[in-house]
């Protein structure tokens, strides 16, 4: 059997994947590109692009069926199969432009290396060859490097068999008939809050959301948690705060659920489909690790050091990016470690691959943003730190929007250097405001670099400028005016530590 050569094999067509292979191409390198399953991963297909294709129809809808913004909309319906379509065409358009590129690029030019795409399961039988099978056949491909960029997928819940018709997990979305009348999504972090966003933005489904803790999305501050439980609450969303489950019964016309609350008393609630969304575990199994001597952490990701290396970098030609890292899972994390990695090989690298500036968008109602670090990070590190809290109802553009509702929260370090540490955003556009705070955490930024900004007006970044003044006292709005919009504190560990 002959065997192709290439100077870079990836496994996996994710955010990771594609990017490193993008970037060899950059190079000169050839590259094989090997997907399993839909082109693009879970950055396209039942995750990133699905779910947020969904979530703006969602809202699309809920403001439509608003009242109090001076109109109101008659014979205003949603059909699930119709909307079900819109995203398939909103992951399809976007699968195209990938395979066009990888079309573009499938001959080598003077500049640019090469791309080829195998559809088939990729499995090291020895540090430089790798077996694709696909269902029509079986073939060998040898590469210099190789990349494990294979993501992850939902993490089983205990007790729980997922049908992915009537109990799912996030793969199963797209297997849904129509609007379920009744819902109960398993797990309040990121995955359940956003789907408990949509489906209560559509207004069709009774939602049911099981927090296993006092507030959804535990990682964040109180104050961001409590924000966005009632946020949910007040679209409709009944949290079941610390219940855990017991069982789900499949009766034939629907699921009983058994709940236990940690006060010992117990519920029996009746739905239509059960969600399970707690977590998401690496795609590792039955790729050949064994025939490449690679171990996994007591976690169950690879072990990787500041190159995203398997080894010591000039004795290591297998490498790994993205949700199977261990690393927060997030698109840009992983395409950020794809692209470093190629550098690493084939470029040379100016700046050491630095997580601290990731930010992560919340697709909620309204939409939330973190980047850095919050005080409950803060506080576990040991590090001082000056908060301001500065709300969007005293934001000009989002009083003229009607969307008063969200607020800036801003984190510096308490050292006298004013480091900015971390941000939260909550509201309209926070997504896009949360880069300009990113950018001075990347830059070491302190108060002083940025306080010279001015922000056009009317803007939403206005409430970053204010809640920046909030720190020297110099906001145009006081906080001894609106001592519940505008906050200011401050802590200290009683042994102090370096931000
Ligand atoms: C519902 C949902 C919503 C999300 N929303 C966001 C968001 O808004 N923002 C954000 O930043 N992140 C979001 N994420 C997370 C983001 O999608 C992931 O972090 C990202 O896709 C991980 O990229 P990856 O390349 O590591 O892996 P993946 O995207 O999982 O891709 C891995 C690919 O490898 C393939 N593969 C696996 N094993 C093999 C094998 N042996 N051979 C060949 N191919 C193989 C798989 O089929 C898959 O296509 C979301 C995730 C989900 C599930
Ligand atoms: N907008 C985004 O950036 C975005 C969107 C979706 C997903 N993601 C990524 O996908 C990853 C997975 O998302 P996720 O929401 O599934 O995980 P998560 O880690 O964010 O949240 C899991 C939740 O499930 C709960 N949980 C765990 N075990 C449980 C159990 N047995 N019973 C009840 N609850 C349980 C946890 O307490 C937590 O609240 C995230 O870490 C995130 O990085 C990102």
């Amino acid at each position: 059997m002959s065997i192709e050569k290439y100077d870079l094999v990836v496994l996996g067509s994710g955010p990771a994947g594609f990017s490193a292979a993008m970037r060899a191409i950059d190079f000169g390198k050839s590259v094989c590109l090997v997907e399993a399953q839909h082109l693009g991963g879970a950055g396209i297909m039942n995750g990133a692009l699905t779910s947020k294709a969904m979530w703006e129809l969602s809202r699309d809808y809920s403001i439509a069926s608003s009242v109090m913004r001076g109109y109101r909309a008659s014979g205003l319906n949603v059909d699930y199969k119709q909307v079900q379509k819109t995203i398939m065409q909103a992951a399809k358009q976007k699968q195209l432009q990938m395979l066009s590129q990888i079309e573009t690029y499938a001959e080598p030019t003077e500049k640019f290396g090469n791309i080829t795409l195998k559809h088939g399961w990729g499995k090291f039988i020895d540090s430089h060859t790798i077996e694709v099978k696909s269902e029509k056949n079986t073939e060998l491909v040898h590469g210099d490097n190789f990349i494990i960029a294979t993501g992850s997928r939902p993490r089983p819940m205990p007790d729980v068999e997922i049908d992915q018709e009537r109990i799912i997990d996030s793969e199963g979305i797209m297997n849904l008939k129509e609007f379920p009348e009744r819902m109960i999504i398993l797990g309040s972090g990121i995955i359940g809050c956003e789907f408990a966003t949509i489906f209560s933005n559509y207004n069709q489904t009774e939602v049911h959301l099981l927090d296993r803790q006092h507030k959804v999305i535990p990682y964040e501050d109180d104050d961001l948690s409590s924000f966005v439980s009632k946020n949910l609450e007040n679209n409709g969303v009944i949290i079941h705060h610390t219940a855990n489950l017991r069982c789900i019964r499949k009766r034939p016309d629907f699921l009983e659920v058994v709940l236990d609350y940690q006060d010992g008393h117990s519920k029996v609630i009746e739905v239509d489909v059960a969600l399970v969304a707690i977590g998401r575990i690496p795609n590792l199994d039955n790729i050949g690790l064994e025939n490449v001597g690679i171990e996994r952490t007591d976690r169950g990701y690879l072990n990787i050091n500041e190159v995203c290396a398997t080894d010591d970098f000039k004795a290591c030609n297998v490498f790994a990016a993205g949700d199977v890292s261990g690393h927060a899972q997030l698109y840009s994390v992983g395409e950020l470690q794809g692209r470093y990695i190629v550098e690493a090989l084939y470029g040379n690298l100016e700046y050491p691959l630095d997580y601290s500036n990731m930010s992560t968008l919340m697709f909620f109602k309204p939409e939330v943003a973190a980047v850095g670090l919050n005080e409950k990070a803060c506080q576990k590190r040991g590090i001082p730190y000056k908060v301001a809290t500065y709300s969007n109802s005293l934001v000009n553009r989002a009083v003229a929007m009607r969307a008063i509702d969200g607020f800036i929260k801003i984190i510096v370090s308490d050292d006298g250097k004013d480091r900015i540490l971390g941000m939260r955003a909550a509201g309209p556009q926070a997504s896009t405001l949360i880069t300009s705070i990113a950018y001075q955490i990347t830059q070491k930024g302190t108060l002083k670099d940025i306080r010279q900004n001015v922000h056009p007006h009317p803007s939403i970044s206005e409430g970053v400028q204010e809640c920046l003044r909030v720190f020297e006292e110099k906001s145009i709005y006081k906080p001894k005016a609106f001592p519940d919009l505008i906050k200011l504190k401050s802590w200290k560990p009683e042994k102090v530590k370096e931000a």
